[in-house]
């Protein structure tokens, strides 16, 4: 791609951007939230149109000007939220809207057979009769990229593949992108886990405010590897350091607890606490019941065994409504789903959860509204050219900060965060992270649900590690390590449990 620009009304996003892709290279695009990646990727996968600049493939100067045109030229687009329909099988969905035919009779078998031989040239063990709402998340993934291949796609795009996948998980697919690798297919990786960058991929762009500021091979053929830091400092222009970050503090006493808080099949017999000013960590693999846990205590899931506590007495959150005015807030998991309000305004979407703060009688004060959003927008750095355009129009990072931002207004005693730097750039975890801080300080309590270990250790006070829906252990502080962490989650045991055993 060479000189690419690319504007949204005034805001110009893309200035003069170029970027080279090797044959059999997994490439990753960096940058902070923002900056223009998925601009870039939308132009080379035909969704959006370009202002300037050119595109070659092999030498050869492209038009593409639709998805369609671009998946003639070999380029497969596969986006963060995958477009898969669940209750078709995994031939139907690699097949749908350009079935096999023989006249008005649809050759099930054929199509059938040649899914079966994507699956195999992918080394992957799955039968195509295989329902897809009966997949897991990677080979979600798996079947998203088969219907790449059978597209027969040369430069695969992944925005963010590995956000809702486990480590197990991210391994498989890893696994395939090297495998597909030496086949010469292409991949272009958009990510902000710069561990996972600096281990499947062989080359790196960086892009700040729409422009590239550095690109090189990850490797540097032979010389010292480039580490997460080198590429976290061409993101931010500065050294990002976490030593600072964590702040003893004296905690108050307990503020919520719950007693054998059970619902079937998701999580049971929880006795967890939670002091005031204190950040809880709650980690383990994708599906250990934490997500399901924490969004009853905020009143998602009204029928549930055992007792909440708060202040030592009992509360009965039956709604979401009810955990607002006990003041709880929350981060859910998906904020596509469940975070946004995607036909309404930034300053909309901001100002929902405290519409009786802003009332002045019977209506809602701009002024105050205005106030309150430009003061959690400079807070947390969002990104936007103005605050009443869509919340679509802003970069999925800076979404994910105007979904905390909603969170943080309605000042809480207790704010649960679910992946709460989910597609969120390095630069902005720090201030993220920073803020937590500003409020365990403030005495305010915060849970901080990840499978990210290093996020958890970064943080947090103290630390429960869940497994197949109970807690599987409690750490402090200064006993957690990246390792016992794994181990818990995956249902082991730590040395100490066995000797006492
Ligand atoms: N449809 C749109 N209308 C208006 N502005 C847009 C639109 N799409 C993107 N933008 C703006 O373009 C800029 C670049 O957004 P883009 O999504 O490319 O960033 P990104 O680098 O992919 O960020 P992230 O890491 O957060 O996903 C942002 O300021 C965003 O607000």
């Amino acid at each position: 791609m060479k000189g690419i620009e690319k504007s949204f009304d005034r805001n110009q996003v893309l200035h003069g951007v170029d970027f080279t892709l090797k044959k059999g290279s997994i490439h990753a695009l960096l940058g902070e939230n923002g900056t223009g990646k998925t601009t870039l990727m939308n132009i080379l996968g035909g969704v959006l149109p370009r202002d300037g600049g050119r595109v070659f493939i092999h030498g050869e100067e492209i038009t593409i000007t639709s998805p369609h045109m671009a998946a003639e030229q070999g380029i497969a687009f596969i986006h963060q939220e995958l477009t898969l329909v669940n209750d078709m099988n995994i031939y139907e969905n690699l097949f749908l809207g350009c079935e096999i035919k023989h006249g008005i009779v649809v050759g099930r078998k054929e199509m059938a057979k040649k899914a079966a031989e994507i699956l195999s040239l992918m080394q992957v063990n799955l039968s195509p009769h295989t329902m897809v709402r009966d997949l897991n998340a990677s080979y979600k993934q798996v079947v998203e990229i088969a219907r790449a291949l059978m597209k027969n796609a040369r430069v695969i795009i992944m925005d963010e593949p590995t956000a809702s996948l486990t480590d197990v998980e991210i391994e498989h697919i890893f696994t395939i992108m090297r495998s597909l690798k030496e086949k010469g297919v292409s991949f272009i990786f958009i990510s902000h886990k710069l561990n996972e960058v600096i281990e499947i991929c062989d080359a790196y762009t960086v892009m700040r405010d729409g422009r590239v500021v550095a690109s090189g091979s990850i490797d540097n053929s032979g010389q010292e590897k480039i580490s997460e830091n080198d590429l976290a400092k061409h993101m931010v222009g500065k050294e990002l350091s976490y030593d600072d970050l964590y702040v003893q503090r004296e905690l108050g006493g307990v503020l919520l607890e719950t007693k054998n808080l059970s619902r079937e099949n998701e999580f049971h017999d929880i006795n967890l606490t939670l002091h005031k000013g204190e950040i809880l960590g709650v980690t383990g693999l994708l599906g250990d019941g934490r997500s399901e846990l924490f969004a009853t205590i905020f009143g998602c899931n009204p029928k549930y065994g055992g007792k909440i506590l708060l202040n030592g007495k009992e509360v009965k959150i039956h709604s979401t409504r009810k955990a607002h005015r006990l003041g709880i807030s929350y981060v859910p998991r998906n904020r596509k789903e469940n975070g946004i309000v995607k036909d309404l305004s930034v300053s909309h979407n901001m100002s929902l959860p405290i519409l009786e703060k802003l009332r002045n009688f019977l209506f809602i004060s701009r002024k105050k509204e205005r106030q309150s959003n430009e003061y959690y927008v400079n807070a947390l750095n969002i990104k936007v050219s103005d605050i009443n355009n869509s919340i679509l129009s802003l970069s999925g990072g800076n979404q994910q900060k105007a979904v905390l931002a909603k969170a943080l207004g309605s000042l809480p005693q207790i704010i649960i965060l679910d992946n709460p730097t989910q597609g969120v750039d390095v630069g902005a975890k720090l201030e993220i992270y920073s803020i937590l801080m500003e409020l365990s300080k403030q005495g305010v309590s915060v849970v901080v649900l990840s499978s990210e270990a290093q996020e958890i250790l970064r943080v947090c006070d103290r630390i429960y590690v869940m497994c197949e829906g109970e807690i599987r252990r409690e750490l402090s502080r200064s006993e957690a390590t990246e390792e016992k962490i794994m181990v818990l989650a995956t249902g082991g045991t730590l040395s100490d449990e066995t000797q006492t055993a």
